[in-house]
């Protein structure tokens, strides 16, 4: 990476427990604008609570972790009050989880959905907030005539687009995604993926991807960590760690899931 350009997320010597169980350990990574990162690993390695780690929804039990700011560039994000936090959260940062359902706001519009980070912003103004709510519900390629539904009456696939458009209008420096296609049928998956990477392209964020399907992380990420029992064991550009595994778990874990 180029020396002047500064990372957007910095993680040294992270390590997490919950209660006494050890979860997350000795984990250091850096990410720059415009990287996505893939996190791969079985169930229970601890790739959602290293996210959540970075997001700020955990502290780490000892360690640091530095993240983009639009104010002040990059800052502990444990020296962050609890009020700048939540402010980060719903503006400069997103966080895009498995299940919309637990995201979105079930009982307000589609369009009112989108545009709650901009009235956070500041936005104001009924005609603007409408335009961007129906430029964004375009973007992601949802009908724009279902702007003044509620997202009960959507699909999975569609209700996963509606989270997308919601988080991404801040144009978030640091973005978040835990799992966000699984649990849809494989061609709305397709679909999906292919979306979220011409977005990410686009809005030159920093991406942390979760998932543990290596075939979702070769088609978004530029690198893949492979985490096990709470370590980083191999990180590298995506097609060397597919292509070329090193350790012996990432071999098992590409030889079991990709063909030969
Ligand atoms: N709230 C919690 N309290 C106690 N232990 C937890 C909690 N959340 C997760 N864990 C434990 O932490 C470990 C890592 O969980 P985590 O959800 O981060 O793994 P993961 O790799 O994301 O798994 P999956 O792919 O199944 O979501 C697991 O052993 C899990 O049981």
């Amino acid at each position: 990476m180029p020396v002047n350009i500064q990372p957007a997320l910095v993680a040294r010597n992270l390590y997490f427990h919950f209660g006494k169980q050890p979860v997350i350990r000795q984990v250091s990574l850096e990410l720059y604008p415009g990287e996505v990162l893939a996190i791969v690993g079985e169930s229970g390695s601890g790739k959602s609570t290293l996210l959540n780690l970075f997001y700020g929804t955990l502290s780490p039990t000892q360690g640091a972790i530095q993240a983009s700011t639009p104010d002040l560039g990059l800052r502990p994000v444990s020296a962050l009050s609890r009020q700048t936090l939540r402010h980060l959260q719903r503006t400069a940062w997103g966080f895009v989880c498995q299940n919309p359902r637990d995201a979105l706001r079930m009982e307000i519009s589609a369009g009112g959905n989108i545009v709650e980070r901009r009235m956070i912003m500041g936005l104001r103004h009924y005609g603007q907030l409408r335009e961007e709510a129906l430029y964004w519900l375009q973007k992601v390629e949802v009908d724009p005539t279902r702007l003044d539904d509620l997202p009960e009456t959507f699909s999975g696939g569609m209700l996963q687009r509606l989270q997308i458009a919601r988080t991404l209008i801040s144009q978030p420096a640091l973005l978040y995604l835990d799992e966000p296609t699984s649990g849809l049928d494989v061609s709305v998956q397709a679909a999906l993926l292919d979306l979220l990477r011409k977005l990410v392209i686009a809005e030159n964020m920093a991406v942390v991807l979760v998932t543990h399907d290596l075939a979702v992380a070769r088609l978004l990420a530029q690198r893949i960590a492979v985490m096990r029992q709470g370590e980083i064991i191999e990180e590298g550009l995506a097609d060397q760690v597919l292509d070329d595994p090193q350790h012996p778990y990432t071999q098992l874990l590409v030889s079991s899931v990709l063909p030969a």
